[in-house]
């Protein structure tokens, strides 16, 4: 069992979750699907088969695009999956969520606990359109209690797909590998004119200066990047700067 097993002191052990079905006990494959599409298994049924896998990966698409469609402006709020409620992390993701839904923008997060709960939480409680885009993790518990809308991703690309394309900025609060990879691939989108630019807010300066200072020390004087340009990525602790660097491309906001 991995450290994200949530339940177990249910009768029958940790829960599995795949699409609509749940699995416990020795229902549990031992890998999952996406590990085999990433891995080459070759021990696979039909459905698992790639070049039918591309349905499932493409009604995916076109569910996020059908739900999301008319959202209308959006911010996104990544942050680490472990932030305590009680943390000033996640105090601060709240306050930026209410804050997001005061001003008529929907919140979209990862849908699942930490950050992601504390920016749902606000918005909705503000009486916002809060969505959350979750993944379907072995051992996850689904959406958190405070999303209004909700969809469930197998594929990481697709999810991320929906994010980018939905957002009009972003707010990245502290976090770990989820949250790095949620910022890069803005950035990358963003440098290869592959999307838009849109702001990028990296909240809790001393969390980021370091990767912030790296990425326009050396990486830069080695040419790796260009310069950041100091009106697409900000580093902030004032929530309030924050949201409205976020917004600042909306045009109603
Ligand atoms: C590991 C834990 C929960 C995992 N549940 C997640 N549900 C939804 N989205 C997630 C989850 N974990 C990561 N993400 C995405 O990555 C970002 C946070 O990752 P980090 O590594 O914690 O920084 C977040 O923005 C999500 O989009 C604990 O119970």
């Amino acid at each position: 069992m991995t450290e994200n097993t949530p339940q177990n002191n249910e009768p029958l052990g940790a829960t599995y979750q795949r699409g609509p079905a749940i699995m416990r006990g020795s229902m549990i494959p031992s890998a999952s699907s996406t590990a085999n599409l990433l891995g080459g298994d070759d021990h696979q049924d039909w459905r698992d088969i790639d070049p039918w896998r591309v349905l499932r990966i493409q009604s995916e698409f076109v569910e996020g695009f059908d739900e999301l469609a008319d959202l209308g402006p959006a911010v996104g709020v990544f942050g680490s999956a472990r932030a305590s409620s009680d943390s000033d992390d996640y105090h601060a993701a709240e306050r930026m969520g209410q804050l997001l839904a005061q001003r008529h923008v929907a919140v979209i997060t990862g849908g699942g606990p930490g950050i992601m709960e504390a920016a749902n939480k606000g918005a909705a409680l503000a009486g916002g359109k809060s969505v959350g885009l979750g993944i379907e993790l072995p051992f996850e518990q689904g959406l958190n209690a405070y999303v209004t809308l909700g969809l469930s991703f197998r594929y990481f690309f697709v999810r991320k797909t929906m994010f980018t394309k939905y957002s009009s900025g972003i707010i990245v609060c502290p976090g770990g590998f989820g949250t790095f990879d949620e910022l890069f691939e803005v950035l990358t989108l963003v440098q290869t004119h592959k999307m838009t630019s849109m702001p990028v807010v990296l909240y809790g300066k001393n969390y980021w200066r370091g990767l912030f200072d790296w990425l326009d020390g050396p990486v830069r004087k080695r040419g790796m990047i260009s310069r950041i340009d100091p009106h697409l990525v900000l580093l902030t602790d004032d929530i309030e700067e924050a949201v409205h660097v976020a917004t600042s491309t909306i045009p109603s906001v």
